[in-house]
C-alpha cells in the first residue's frame, strides 16, 4: 500500500468522467471500477451532447482505499476520461472551512449608526482612554491568533506559509467546536524570525492569545520566548505545549496499565524538535530519570557537538550514561517510545528490543512512526496522533481548553502550572474502572474534555497569579 491511500480516510471518492456514449457502455465502465476494488454507490449526470456523456460517479474506494487502482482500471478503457477525481476530505476544504459572521443583523439606519459611524466613535474613545476595555468592546476578549509560517507542517516538512492554511484553518474550526474561542488563521509569508516576532506583535491588537503552529526547531523556541516576553497576551508554541501536555496525560495512565512508575523508566524520544524538546521537559519535570533523545544524527549525547543550540542543551540535561549509537541501540531495555519525528521511522525489530510491556507512542502525523497493527501484539500500549485509531495523542485534547480557560481569566501567559493541570485534567477524565490499553486518553469528543481542563487551568492561572480577572464561576 502506498503511503498516499494510508493517509486516505475518505474512503468514498467521485470520479468526473466523460464517456463516448456512442462507443462504451455505462456497464463497461462498472465493470472496469469494480473489477479493481471499487462500488459504484451513485451515479449523477452532469452534462450530455450526441456524442457524449460527463458524469460524476461517486465509488467507495474498498478498505484498502486504492483509489490510484481504479483510476488505472478507467485510464485503460478507450473512450472514457477521467476528468476529476476528489475526495470527500478535498470536498470539505472547497473555499476553506471557516467563515465569519456577524453576531447581529444590521436590518436598518438605527444599527447601522449604533455598529458602525457615528455611534461606534464613542466606543472607540472609550478604549482609548482606558485601553484594557478592547478586552470588553472587542472581540480580543475571545479570539486567538493561529500563526504559522509553514516551516514544519505536521510531519510534511517546510510546505510554506500556503500549504499551511488548511492546517490553520483546521485549528480554527477545532477552537470554534470544542471550545467556543473564535480563531483565526495567519500564515506569515516569511520564515525570517525577527520578521515572525515584528508581524505578531503587530496584529496581537485584536486577539487575546496566540497559538503558534507548525514553526520550525529551533526557531520556534526564540519565537515563543521573546513573544511572551514581550507580549501581554498568552503565547503558547502548541507543537510544543500542547503536545506535551497531551502526551504526558496519556503516559500517566499508560503507566498505570504497565504497572510501571515514571521515576523507573527509561524513555527513548524520537525526533528532538519543538515537540521532541517540549515532551521531554515535561517528563524531565515529571521525574523521568532515563531519558534518551534520537534524531537524524543518532542518540544525543554531551559528548558530541551540535550546531542547534537546543539539541545542545538537550544534550546536557539527558542520556545520564552517555549512550552512543542509533535508534535500535537507544531503544535496547527502553520502557517508552516517543515519536515526534517522521512516519515509518520505528519497525517491528526495533520494538522487540524493548522491555517487557512496552509503551509506544507513535504521534508523527499525518503518518506515525509505526501503524499500531505492526505491533499490537508486543506492547502493553500503542497510541498515535490520528483520530482514526484509538489512544488519539494530540494536541487537539489540550489547545481549546487550555485557551478557553486562559481567555476566560484573561491570562497574561500559559505558564509551567496550568500545563501540568491540563494535563492532570485530561488524565483523570478516565476512571480506574474505564482505563484499558485502547482507552488511555479520552475522545476530543467527550464533553468533559475542555470544560475540566478549562477549570483546571482557571485555578492554576488564578494560583499561580497569571489571571487578571476571576470568572463570574470562581467567584
Ligand atoms: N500528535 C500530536 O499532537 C503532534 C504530533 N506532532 C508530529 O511530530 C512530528 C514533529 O513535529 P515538530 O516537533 O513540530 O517538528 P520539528 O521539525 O520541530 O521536529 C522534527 C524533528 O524530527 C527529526 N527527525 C526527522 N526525521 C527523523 C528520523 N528519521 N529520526 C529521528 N529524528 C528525525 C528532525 O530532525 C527534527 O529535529 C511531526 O510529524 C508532527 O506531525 C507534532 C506536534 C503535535
Ligand atoms: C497535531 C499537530 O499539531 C501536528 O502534527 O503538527
Ligand atoms: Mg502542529
Amino acid at each position: 500500500m502506498n503511503d498516499w491511500s494510508r493517509n486516505f480516510s475518505g474512503k468514498n471518492i467521485i470520479i468526473r468522467l466523460e464517456m463516448n456514449s456512442a462507443r462504451i457502455t455505462f456497464g463497461e465502465v462498472a465493470t472496469a471500477i469494480s473489477s479493481a476494488g471499487g462500488d459504484i454507490v451513485a451515479i449523477d449526470i452532469i452534462g450530455t451532447t450526441s456524442t457524449a456523456t460527463v458524469r460524476d460517479l461517486t465509488v467507495n474506494a474498498g478498505d484498502t482505499g486504492d483509489i490510484a487502482k481504479i483510476t488505472d482500471a478507467l485510464a485503460k478503457l478507450s473512450d472514457v476520461r477521467v476528468m476529476h477525481v476528489s475526495d470527500r476530505t478535498f470536498l470539505l476544504h472547497l473555499g476553506g472551512k471557516i467563515a465569519i459572521t456577524p453576531k447581529t443583523p444590521i436590518q436598518n439606519r438605527d444599527d447601522l449608526s449604533r455598529v458602525y459611524t457615528p455611534d461606534v466613535a464613542r466606543v472607540c474613545m472609550a478604549i482609548y482612554e482606558d485601553p484594557s476595555k478592547a478586552f470588553t468592546l472587542t472581540i480580543k476578549r475571545n479570539t486567538v491568533a493561529v500563526v504559522s509560517d509553514g516551516s514544519a507542517v505536521l510531519g510534511l516538512g517546510n510546505i510554506g506559509p500556503r500549504a499551511a492554511m488548511p492546517v490553520m484553518e483546521g485549528k480554527a474550526m477545532l477552537f470554534k467546536q470544542f471550545a467556543e474561542v473564535d480563531a483565526f488563521p495567519i500564515c506569515l509569508e516569511t520564515q525570517d524570525t525577527e520578521e515572525i516576532i515584528r508581524a505578531v506583535k503587530q496584529i496581537a491588537t485584536a486577539f487575546g492569545g496566540i497559538n503558534l503552529e507548525d514553526i520550525s526547531s529551533p526557531r520556534c523556541f526564540e519565537i515563543e520566548r521573546r513573544l511572551r516576553e514581550e507580549l501581554d497576551i498568552p503565547v503558547f508554541h502548541d507543537d510544543q505545549h500542547g503536545t506535551a501536555v497531551v502526551l504526558y496525560a496519556g503516559l500517566i495512565n499508560a503507566l498505570k496499565l504497565a504497572g510501571k512508575s515514571i521515576d523507573e523508566v527509561k524513555v527513548v524520544v524520537c525526533g528532538i524538535g519543538a515537540a521532541g524538546i517540549a515532551c521531554s521537559n515535561i517528563l524531565l519535570a515529571a521525574g523521568v530519570k532515563e531519558l534518551i533523545g534520537v534524531d537524524v544524527e543518532g542518540i544525543l549525547t554531551a559528548d558530541s557537538h551540535y550546531d542547534n543550540p537546543m539539541k545542545r542543551w538537550f544534550a546536557e540535561r539527558t542520556n545520564p550514561n552517555r549512550l552512543r549509537g542509533g535508534l535500535a541501540d537507544a531503544l535496547e531495555g527502553a520502557d517508552v517510545f516517543i515519536g515526534v519525528s517522521k512516519g515509518g521511522v520505528l519497525t517491528r525489530e526495533h520494538v522487540q528490543r524493548m522491555a517487557q510491556r512496552p509503551i509506544v507512542f507513535a504521534m508523527a502525523n499525518p503518518t506515525p512512526e509505526i501503524h499500531p497493527e505492526e505491533i499490537e501484539d508486543l506492547v502493553a500500549v500503542v497510541a498515535t496522533g490520528r483520530s482514526d485509531f484509538p489512544n488519539q495523542i494530540n494536541n487537539v485534547l489540550c489547545f481549546p481548553g487550555i485557551f478557553r480557560g486562559a481567555l476566560d481569566c484573561r491570562a497574561i501567559d500559559i505558564n509551567e502550572e496550568m500545563k501540568l493541570a491540563a494535563a492532570e485534567a485530561i488524565a483523570s477524565i478516565i476512571s480506574e474502572k474505564e482505563l484499558n490499553r485502547h482507552y488511555i486518553i479520552p475522545s476530543v469528543f467527550n464533553q468533559n474534555v475542555v470544560k475540566t481542563v478549562r477549570d483546571r487551568v482557571v485555578q492554576a492561572a488564578i494560583d499561580s497569579g497569571t489571571a487578571r480577572r476571576i470568572p463570574r464561576d470562581f467567584r
